[in-house]
């Protein structure tokens, strides 16, 4: 079912009886320059006794008819003459937009029509008019066809569907909705919809233009499902359609979910039937929220390339969503049962990345670790591996992947033999790999290793009809996150947030998202929050404290992901300096950074580590 719907266009027009649209444009004129002798030789090779006389831009003058140049003769007036004095300016044409229905030629064969400027753009004769009316007539025909389908299938159907318009009064209600809530059809027309249906939420999704799906709802003494959807046309939210579902397999189990979490919510007691749920739903396409036509391509292929194990490489900005796309993948993949893992080739020092990537077999460093550890591609065995920001892989690394790439196989760091593995490797990047190519600082060799099969993902600003729906989806996610119930949004911030430019993408969006829900007190959020807490993040003192407390928060978290930075460098050092006998030159080239570096790294690092090193570094 599509989340919101965007009237087709009318299949009868009105510009379908207008004259214009049925003129033979395959017509002569004559400019009022020509001379009567012109004229009379026109009349005779075009056999028509009349034409019509335009300007040098063809706008229409008048009518020059056989009659009025035989007249002339007979009066004596030279054939040389110009036709200016002799035509009729008092014959007017038909506008374009004239009604073929209102239209009589009477004895005449065909009359000018011209547009709005007065310039001729054709005549209309009989035979046009007569085209005309079959066509319409046809169309008639097929309309009444279509309505009538449309009416038995509606009456017919089993769900109850309603209809409002775009101020919520009921445009169309059919049998089952209305003999279920139990009120005659013909009243329900053209009431609001809240005098018709209980507790409905129809005419706020009006003001929102968010689609809200499997709602759970109580009426007629009765937990249902409902669907309620807005009709956009010209950006403009003309309806929406209301959908009340009573059978349907997946719906019921829906609707088990539903009744499951409100019974939970509401403390009453929980129904005897307990559906087992894995601990951590995987991620899959369901979660990857959008309707356009550029992300329902990008899923497209994605849902392709998911069914071969080939590599694939998505690009997209940051934050558009590469990583929910991967695991969507891999989700739907053959190495769906197998692990899915992921590693930010950015965010670990270069020194590192091999033993993350590889492993190393035990012994391999003298330094304090001395246990064996296996790296990603070993832990992905019969899994997906994700390699996100590829582009920031050292070079030396490349060349390392290509060769995992080629002969399936890895070798940890210190192990004697390689040991073959299986995986889909999946990488990402932001980055213009092609052009790195060219600047030669990503390996073209392994360029084309990755691009097998290529997904792009559109930045949001290029697919702002997906907003509305991200915004419902997470505003209803971020609530239930913060146990809070679920807040309305204005119509006006929908929109301001489909206008805004969100150059972090799909990430931004649902930060600012965050950030309005837990600072906006009441149960809405008017465009003027949105102004406020995030447009001009003018915040208030208290508001700031909260906001500090949250990136004091933040800032532990990236504190704690430093430590771990840190703790591989220690460890790299630790065993470097050790292998070297403590002599720090030495240990610098090694670990191919300056003596200055070295000495300030050590420095760096925490006392009692520090004192660690420190008994076996000689001068
Ligand atoms: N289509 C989508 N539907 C729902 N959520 C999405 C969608 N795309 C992205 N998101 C959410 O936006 C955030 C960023 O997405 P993700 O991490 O996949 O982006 P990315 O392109 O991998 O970013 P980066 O390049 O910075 O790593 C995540 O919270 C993700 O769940």
């Amino acid at each position: 079912m599509r989340d919101h719907l965007v009237e087709q266009d009318d299949l009868f027009h009105h510009e379908l009886l207008e004259a214009g649209r049925w003129v033979t444009t395959d017509f002569h004129a004559l400019p009022y320059t020509a001379t009567l002798k012109e004229a009379a030789e026109f009349f005779l090779s075009a056999k028509q006794n009349e034409v019509a006389i335009v300007d040098q831009h063809q706008r229409y003058l008048g009518e020059l008819s056989v009659a009025m140049v035989m007249k002339a003769a007979v009066q004596g007036v030279s054939l040389e003459e110009t036709i200016e004095q002799y035509y009729d300016s008092s014959v007017k044409p038909l506008a374009y937009n004239e009604i073929l229905s209102d239209i009589s030629l009477m004895s005449k064969t065909s009359v000018p029509v011209v547009d709005r400027d007065n310039v001729l753009i054709g005549m209309l004769t009989k035979n046009n008019i007569q085209d005309g009316f079959s066509q319409i007539y046809q169309k008639l025909q097929l309309l009444e066809n279509t309505a009538e389908w449309f009416h038995v299938s509606f009456d017919n159907i089993y769900e109850g569907i309603v209809v409002v318009d775009e101020h919520g009064y009921v445009k169309m209600i059919n049998k089952a909705y209305s003999s279920y809530l139990g009120v005659e059809r013909d009243w329900a027309i053209g009431q609001h919809i809240i005098n018709v249906i209980d507790a409905t939420r129809l005419h706020i999704v009006l003001q929102t233009g968010i689609p809200e799906h499997n709602q759970v709802q109580f009426l007629k003494g009765q937990e249902v499902v409902a669907h309620r959807i807005p009709i956009w046309k010209n950006n403009k939210i003309i309806g929406g359609i209301g959908i009340l579902v009573f059978r349907g397999v997946s719906e019921l189990y829906h609707i088990f979910d539903k009744i499951q979490e409100l019974h939970n919510q509401t403390g009453l007691k929980t129904l005897s039937i307990v559906q087992p749920k894995p601990k951590e739903e995987p991620i899959t396409f369901n979660d990857v929220i959008g309707e356009s036509k550029s992300i329902i391509h990008s899923k497209n292929m994605a849902r392709r390339a998911a069914a071969s194990p080939a590599t694939i490489l998505i690009t997209g900005e940051s934050g558009v969503g590469k990583e929910i796309f991967t695991k969507a993948i891999h989700s739907i993949s053959s190495y769906k049962d197998g692990p899915f893992i992921s590693v930010n080739c950015s965010s670990i020092p270069e020194q590192l990345l091999e033993s993350e990537l590889f492993g190393y077999e035990e012994g391999a460093f003298t330094g304090s670790r001395k246990k064996g550890k296996p790296g990603k591609f070993l832990l992905a065995h019969k899994g997906t591996i994700f390699l996100d920001e590829i582009g920031d892989m050292p070079l030396e690394m490349q060349a390392k992947i290509l060769r995992v790439l080629q002969e399936r196989e890895v070798e940890p760091v210190g192990a004697t033999k390689p040991i073959s593995v299986d995986f889909r490797l999946i990488a990402a990047t932001n980055r213009p790999l092609h052009e790195m190519v060219e600047e030669n600082k990503f390996r073209e060799d392994l360029y084309y290793r990755l691009n097998v099969i290529p997904i792009y993902i559109p930045p949001l600003r290029e697919r702002k009809e997906d907003i509305p729906l991200l915004i419902g989806h997470y505003m209803k996610s971020i609530c239930q996150k913060h146990h809070i119930p679920i807040k309305d949004i204005s119509k006006e911030t929908v929109m301001a947030m489909m206008n805004y430019e969100w150059k972090g993408n799909i990430r931004e969006l649902v930060n600012a998202l965050e950030r309005l829900i837990t600072l906006v007190d009441g149960n809405c959020i008017y465009y003027d929050d949105f102004k406020r807490y995030f447009l001009d993040s003018n915040l208030p003192k208290e508001k700031i404290e909260a906001n500090l407390q949250d990136t004091a928060n933040k800032i532990s978290n990236l504190n704690s992901l430093e430590k771990v930075k840190q703790n591989h460098e220690k460890e790299l050092y630790l065993r470097i300096i050790q292998e070297e006998n403590g002599n720090k030159t030495k240990a610098a080239n090694r670990l191919g950074i300056s003596r200055a570096t070295l000495y300030n790294k050590l420095k760096g690092f925490k006392n009692e580590v520090y004192k660690k090193i420190d008994n076996r570094i000689k001068d």
